[in-house]
């Protein structure tokens, strides 16, 4: 079974720990359903629910990047939406020609597509810890992920990066992505600034975002984001 292992106060002398490392903000302490430690008599699907942590910033912002090195330090899944829907667009998938158009652009694909692909990922995986790496993109995603899966992120890591530094990374990756190109990189820059950032906003004033500086090295920004990691104390 999975649950939190520690207990209020010890969980914010953590905090405290955490709030050290000056890149780091968090805009209020997490909200109770975090940590809140499992209460007698409360229902086994609420003590059972998995944990989860959704990353979010711009397009190469280095969310990917980070979440394989969280992914391998602290034993987490790490489901990445772009992944998924470029998994389905490369499968005989109904919406293989819609995705791969919607990439194209830059734009946002359907809720409810993206949304059964990460339940589908989360129901599939053993472990209970979960990285939800580029999603929500919108407050529609939001929502749909929420009402469907039943339940909040516990925390939502944010990696802050100027839209420079981005494009360079983006337009250096050679992935053979179909979206790492200039005029797809703007299209996503205006997509994220008007439609990603208020999902971000929505879990800063819910407590819930963790700000990353995510300009640096690969390993420089991962030192700034361990202590979040390290401080949870989940047991397996
Ligand atoms: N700190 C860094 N310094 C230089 N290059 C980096 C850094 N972090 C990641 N990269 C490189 O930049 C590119 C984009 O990184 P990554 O794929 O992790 O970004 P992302 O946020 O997942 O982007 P996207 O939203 O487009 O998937 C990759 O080629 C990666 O190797
Ligand atoms: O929730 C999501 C995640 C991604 N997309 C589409 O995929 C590309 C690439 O996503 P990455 O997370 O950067 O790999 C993105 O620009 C969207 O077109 C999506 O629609 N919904
Ligand atoms: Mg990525």
């Amino acid at each position: 079974m999975w649950r939190r292992s520690t207990s209020l106060p010890l969980f914010f002398s953590h905090l405290q720990q955490v709030r050290r490392a000056d890149e780091l903000k968090i805009c209020q302490a997490f909200c109770t359903e975090i940590v809140k430690p499992p209460v007698e008599g409360e229902s086994n699907s609420r003590r059972n629910s998995p944990f989860v942590a959704f990353v979010l910033g711009g397009p190469g912002s280095g969310k990917g990047t980070q979440c394989l090195k969280i992914a391998e330090t602290f034993g987490f899944d790490h489901i990445g939406a772009g992944d998924l829907l470029r998994k389905e667009m490369h499968s005989d998938s109904e919406n293989g020609a819609m995705i791969q158009k919607l990439m194209k652009e830059g734009s946002i694909a359907p809720s409810e597509v993206t949304v059964k692909l990460i339940k589908k990922a989360i129901e599939s995986a053993e472990n209970r810890k979960f990285l939800i790496d580029g999603f929500p993109r919108s407050e529609e995603n939001r929502v749909a992920y929420e009402r469907i899966i039943g339940a909040e992120p516990n925390f939502v890591l944010f990696f802050d990066c100027p839209e420079e530094v981005m494009v360079k990374r983006v337009l250096n990756r050679n992935e053979g992505r179909v979206d790492d190109n200039e005029h797809t990189v703007k299209e996503r820059l205006k997509v994220y600034k008007a439609i990603t950032l208020p999902v971000a906003n929505h879990y800063a004033k819910k407590g819930k975002l963790y700000k990353v500086d995510g300009t640096g090295t690969q390993e420089e920004i991962f030192e700034r984001v361990r202590p979040i990691f390290a401080s949870l104390r989940l047991s397996t």
